[in-house]
């Protein structure tokens, strides 16, 4: 039984393209188990969520978290807390396992390089991307291009960081057209979960991958909010715990805090505001899943500690720098050489205009993982005769 406020399967507005409700899956349950067996989806696997790998470094490599580790701990955290919340569990899930979904090979960093490469013909960000992937990249159905999901799923993914105001990124402009997201209101209560489940995921598992990665010390957290008082708990609790384990302790507890923070802030916004519906929630004044605003504060710095000593760490800049260069070799390439593009990519770039054509281009790079990325540029740029 969910909460008034939460959203009813019986209530969805459906799909674009019209297809019989299934027997024993509900809308969100189907959209769920599309996306994983997306090809976006598969290829988050292989690509970068920071750069902490050193060089020489592969099997320690192995351990860190991919864009797809990273969108199944999202998930996790998505529903636990609209569970706790009696809100649609599925929801949460479905907007939480395509969240990521545009990200680009070489996380961040290759989205930079992208959105710079794209900056005259429209521009790029993964999130708008991600829209852009449901809604026609994905070629699998009969019927229609992308995956077909429902307005509430599509809604979360465009929402993603709340209410969205004109000029609209390009994915969001061609969606909102042909099937009205109502952007400039808030998601329901499920993808504002999915979207606080995303920062929750990455406080936490940044924490932890950045210290296996040696780019800073659990001495260099103890002065940090949230993260120092877990710490000295832990060390209260069970003295002599050896490092691993006192590790796993503490970040545990910080992802306590931030999950009970979310749940405990909800619970008086719900209260005060007494939703009767998702609609409520849609046109409330303000979000109502987010930090309260201490510990918002606490993450503030959390953030800036982490973007000196890990997402800009000397060993990851050197890496940026490299990728970048792959990318500003590629991207130019298959611009101006659409026949070193496979298949339907190089029929549908020649014959395009060049704006349309750079976009064909960024829907293909885009889509690549590090690694493919990386051979495609050993093969094209990095040889003295390259083959087409
Ligand atoms: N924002 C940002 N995150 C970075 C950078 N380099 C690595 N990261 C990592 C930190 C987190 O693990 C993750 C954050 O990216 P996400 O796409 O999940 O969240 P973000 O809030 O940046 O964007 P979003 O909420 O998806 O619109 O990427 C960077 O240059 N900027």
């Amino acid at each position: 039984m969910t909460a008034p406020y939460a959203c009813q399967p019986a209530d969805s507005r459906g799909r674009l393209y019209d297809e019989d409700l299934s027997s024993f899956r509900s809308p969100w349950q189907r959209d769920r188990d599309r996306i994983i067996h997306s090809s976006a989806f598969r290829r988050l696997k292989h690509k970068t969520q920071v750069f902490v790998e050193q060089e020489g470094d592969a099997y320690r490599g192995d351990y860190f978290r991919t864009r797809l580790t990273h969108t199944i701990e999202v998930a996790q955290v998505a529903r636990t807390v609209a569970g706790a919340l009696g809100l649609n569990t599925d929801l949460a899930e479905a907007v939480a396992l395509a969240h990521d979904l545009g990200h680009p090979p070489f996380g961040h960093t290759g989205e930079d390089a992208l959105a710079a490469l794209m900056q005259p013909f429209g521009g790029f960000d993964h999130n708008a991307q991600a829209l852009r992937i449901v809604t026609r990249l994905e070629r699998h159905y009969a019927g229609f291009d992308g995956l077909n999901l429902t307005w509430e799923t599509l809604e979360g993914i465009a929402k993603h960081n709340g209410p969205v105001a004109p000029p609209y990124p390009y994915a969001l402009e061609q969606v909102n057209a042909a099937w009205d997201l109502e952007l400039s209101t808030h998601a329901s209560a499920e993808a504002q979960v999915a979207a606080v489940a995303d920062d929750i995921a990455y406080n936490h598992h940044d924490l932890h991958d950045g210290l296996r990665a040696g780019l800073f010390t659990e001495d260099d957290l103890a002065q940090l909010p949230i993260i120092g008082p877990a710490f000295a708990q832990v060390d209260h609790r069970h003295p002599g715990l050896d490092p691993d384990r006192r590790r796993h302790e503490a970040l545990r507890r910080v992802f306590g805090v931030m999950v009970e923070d979310v749940i405990a802030v909800a619970n008086d916004r719900l209260a005060r505001l007494n939703p009767a519906s998702v609609d409520d929630i849609r046109a409330a004044q303000g979000a109502v899943i987010s930090f309260s605003p201490p510990l918002h504060q606490g993450l503030r710095e959390i953030k800036t500690f982490l973007f000196k000593r890990m997402y800009r760490a000397p060993s990851v800049v050197v890496e940026r720098r490299l990728v970048t260069a792959m990318l500003n070799e590629l991207f130019p390439l298959f611009l101006a050489r659409p026949e070193a593009l496979p298949g339907h990519w190089q029929t549908d770039a020649a014959a395009a205009p060049m704006q349309e054509r750079a976009r064909i281009v960024l829907d293909y790079v885009a889509g690549m993982t590090d690694r493919y990325a990386m051979a495609e540029w050993e093969r094209l740029c990095n040889s003295a005769a390259p083959t087409g």
